[in-house]
Parts: structure tokens; sequence; C-alpha cells
């Protein structure tokens, strides 16, 4: 990842663009470095090969142009297809120092890369029929794709698709900033690899961040178990689930994990089992993180357990079926952190009982209920954000699709839980153990199951040492 980890909307970016040109800078400079930096990507990947760049009416359209140009003065074979007249100022003055070939729409242009400059964060409505087949002309006629700051048809502040079909990019070029289309599915999906190019762009207060590798520190040199944290773990009808996030946490990092369950059974010996009636066991004070849901059930029995565990003011994550159990009830006196780590079924469970409305781009929805519940919102699927109640978001981008098996919640919810019991700020926590389970994932051989995920923390905590 570069060093600029800010996600901005595109109202967003025009502030930091209006506060650029405030400082000195144009449009023009701006898109001159953006252009230039985007096209020394396109120059690595066709080298001499020709490049086939299509232009918008907009300012993406401008950078097109600035693309073709500087392949062009590197002695390269660069060309445009002008699917509109450029619109803007900054495009036509683009559009006047390009002194290579322009194409119309009409003719087939084929060639080694294909650079798409149709429109960038400025699309407002769908795509037309004809634009889309145009770009699907041209993605089938050359052997790579890059899209410009986005593909043209997704939207930047939603990553939802403003076309029937858009093809797949090897390559996407991000100017100035990361936009939420990113990180967001199904946008996300289509970029392939990512970059950023840096314009200068000054960091923006309250701006949402990409969640990237974490800085960790090793255990002080006089650290015990206690120190480096002791989770709860509250489990109910089934320990394999518990037993699962359990090993997660311990790896980790937390320094002592208890599972409480009311089920004698056999867990591995570096495990304890309590079966210690549960609102005692969980008054001892040493308790820095109560981890409730893997395992949990969701009979009567199940629903108490979540509500002593709540009660006992000790900083909890919550997960699986206790998303399903929680009422607001639960959360009405409560003030310690929770980290609730719902899936989309889960995060429909919870937006029902505390009657928020499911609408809006995944980010909006995240941070509505993290707002109605108080609580930290980890809204985890291939696209994995975290949202918190005072309106911080951070969002991890497109994860390994073997995590799609059994289990991997359970891991997830107890590395989160270590990185709290830890001492870390929940916010930070939770973005840590989004982070830590995307790493040990990418780290894993395919068709991993959830244990092997959960042994392969270690492998990514040592990255962040
Ligand atoms: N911010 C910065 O600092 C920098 C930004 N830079 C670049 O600027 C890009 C944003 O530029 P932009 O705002 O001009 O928008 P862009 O996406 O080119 O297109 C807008 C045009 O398309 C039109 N249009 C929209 N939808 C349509 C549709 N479905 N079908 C047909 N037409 C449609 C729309 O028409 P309108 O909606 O106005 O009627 C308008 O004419 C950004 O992504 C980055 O590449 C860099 O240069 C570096 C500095
Ligand atoms: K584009």
């Amino acid at each position: 990842m570069p060093e600029s980890h800010q996600i901005l909307s595109v109202a967003q970016m025009r502030t930091a663009e209006e506060a650029l040109i405030a400082r000195g800078s144009s449009v023009e400079a701006l898109m001159d470095v953006a252009g230039r930096g985007a096209a020394d990507w396109v120059w690595r990947v066709a080298a001499r090969h020709r490049v086939t760049v299509l232009c918008g009416p907009g300012n993406n359209g401008g950078d097109g142009y600035v693309i073709a140009q500087a392949i062009r003065e590197r002695g390269g074979d660069a060309v445009v297809v002008a699917a509109y007249p450029p619109q803007t100022p900054a495009a036509r003055n683009a559009r006047n120092f390009y002194s290579g070939e322009v194409l119309a729409r009409s003719v087939e242009a084929r060639g080694e890369v294909f650079v798409d400059c149709l429109f960038g964060s400025g699309l407002t409505r769908p795509l037309q029929l004809d634009d889309e087949a145009l770009i699907a002309q041209l993605a089938a006629a050359h052997h790579h794709r890059i899209a410009v700051d986005v593909p043209s048809g997704v939207q930047s502040d939603t990553g939802m698709l403003l076309a029937g079909h858009l093809c797949r990019f090897d390559l996407t070029v991000a100017l100035g900033a990361w936009k939420f289309a990113h990180f967001l599915r199904p946008a996300a999906g289509l970029m392939g690899a990512l970059h950023l190019i840096d314009i200068g762009v000054e960091p923006i207060e309250s701006a949402a961040q990409a969640i990237v590798r974490p800085s960790l520190k090793r255990p002080a040199p006089d650290a015990h178990k206690y120190t480096r944290g002791l989770v709860a773990l509250v489990a109910g009808a089934m320990p394999g689930a518990a037993v699962l996030a359990a090993t997660a946490a311990q790896r980790a990092g937390a320094g002592y994990v208890r599972i409480f369950s009311e089920h004698t059974g056999q867990v591995p010996s570096d495990l304890v089992l309590s079966t210690d009636p549960l609102g005692e066991a969980l008054e001892d004070g040493r308790i820095a993180a109560v981890l409730v849901g893997p395992g949990l059930g969701r009979d009567a029995d199940a629903r108490e357990r979540l509500a002593v565990a709540l009660a006992a003011e000790i900083p909890a994550v919550i997960d699986a079926d206790a998303l399903v159990l929680l009422s607001p009830r639960n959360l009405s006196e409560r003030t310690a952190p929770i980290i609730a780590t719902p899936h989309e079924g889960e995060l429909l469970a919870l937006e029902r009982a505390f009657e928020c409305e499911a609408t809006g781009s995944k980010a909006e929805r995240a941070l509505a209920i993290a707002q109605a519940t108080g609580m930290i919102i980890v809204s985890k699927g291939p696209d994995t954000l975290v949202a918190a109640p005072d309106g911080r978001l951070a969002c991890a981008g497109v994860a390994s699709s073997w995590l799609s098996t059994a289990g991997t919640g359970d891991v997830l919810a107890g590395v989160i839980a270590s990185r709290l019991a830890n001492g870390r700020e929940p916010f930070e926590s939770a973005c840590e153990g989004v982070w830590l389970h995307a790493e040990a994932a990418r780290l894993s051989p395919p068709a991993f199951t959830a244990g092997e995920l959960a042994r392969a923390i270690p492998q990514a905590l040592g990255a962040c040492l």
C-alpha cells in the first residue's frame, strides 16, 4: 500500500482538489501529474507495443490524452479513441497538447493495452448501451486492460455498477486518493491490481481509511499471561466453534484463553475449559475481553448467557448466534465497548432488532447500525469494513475467496478478541484483527480449513513486528 491510506468520496475529492488549487496548483497541473503517473504504469505493461486510450468527455478523458501523449513522448505507440469530444477546460487543454492520432468510436482499434478513461468519478447515471459495447469491444481487442481512477461504469462512492456488464481489469490506477469503489464490491472485484498516484492531496479530517498492515509490538520483557490479555470465551452447546475462536485468539497473541461452557468435553491441552457459573466467573478482574457467540446456540440458555456476558461490563466481541439473539435491552445499560462482527445475514438481523433501515451502500449501512447500537461494527464478507458509532470508517478491500468456508468467521472473532484483550483501542483492535485474518488467508495454501487459517495467524502477526 502507498503512504496515503485515506479513502475519499467524490465530494471530499472535490474539496481536496479545491484546496490544492487554492495553494497555487491548477486542474491542468494536477491532471498532468496524475496522467503522467498513470502513464508510468501503462508503459510498464505495454513497453513499445500499441496502447489504445479510450477518452470520455470529462477530466477522466483529459487524463487519457495526457497518458497517450506521455507514452508517445517515450517513443511508444499510443492512439486515442475519442468516444466524446472533451467538454471541460482541462480536458480540452490536454487534447490540445496531444499530438497523436484520434480515432472515432466507430473505428475498431486493436493493440496490446486498452486504457479506460471514458468516465471516472464523475459518472452520474448508467452507461449508455453503445458505451458499454465500446468498452467490451476494446477490452476484447487488447491483451491487457488498465482502468484509470476507476473502471468506467462504477459508482465511486458506493462500489455499485452503473452498467449491465463490465469487464475485469488487470490493473486500476487510482488518482490522488482511494475511492470507496476500490474497496467495495461489486466494483472492487473488477479492478485487478491497485496502485495509487500521489498528486499531493492533503489528509482530510474524518476521511475513511484503508486497513493496512498494523505495526505491533512483541510482549514486554516482563510480560506475563495476564498482561498479554486474558480472553474469556462464553460458549454454549457447540464447543467446536468456540475452540476454533479460542485457538485463533491464542495465535493472535492473547496470553490466556478460557472457554466457559456448561458442557464438559475435550479441548486442546493448551486451552482451559471452565464450567463455573458464568456470572461469578466473569467477576475475575483479570479478564480483559469477552467473546460471545461462536458455539453459543440460540436457545433460552444461550440468550441468558449472552445477557450475563454483556452485563459483566468487560470489553466484548459478539459474533454468530449472539448477533441473532441481541436485543436493545442487552445494551440499554451497557457502557463497556462492544465489537460486533456480522456477515450480511447477521447484519440484517441487527437492522431488524434495532429498527434500522437497511438502505444505502455497505459503508452507510454499517455506520447506521454502529450509530443505532453504539457498537463497533465489523461488516464482514468478501469486502470487510469497520464502522464506529463516532463515524470512523475503515475498509479492508477484497480478501481471498478461499475464506468462504465454515469457521473462518469464528477465527476472525477470536483474533479481534485477542487484540482487544491485548489492550488495543476497540476500533484499532477490529482493524488489526481484520488485517491479520486476511493476511493469514493470503499466506495459506488454497482450500485451507478454518483450523489451518487460525494456525497461520502467527505468520501474519510476524509481518507486523
Ligand atoms: N479531482 C482531482 O483532483 C483530479 C481528478 N482527475 C480526474 O478527473 C476525473 C473526474 O472528472 P469529471 O468530474 O470531469 O468526471 P468524468 O468521470 O471524467 O466524467 C464526467 C462527464 O461524463 C458525463 N457523464 C456522466 N455519466 C455519463 C453517462 N452515463 N453517459 C454519458 N456521459 C456521462 C458528465 O456529463 P454530465 O453528468 O455533466 O451531464 C460529464 O461530462 C477523475 O475520475 C480523475 O480521473 C485527475 O485529472 C486528477 C485531478
Ligand atoms: K476510467
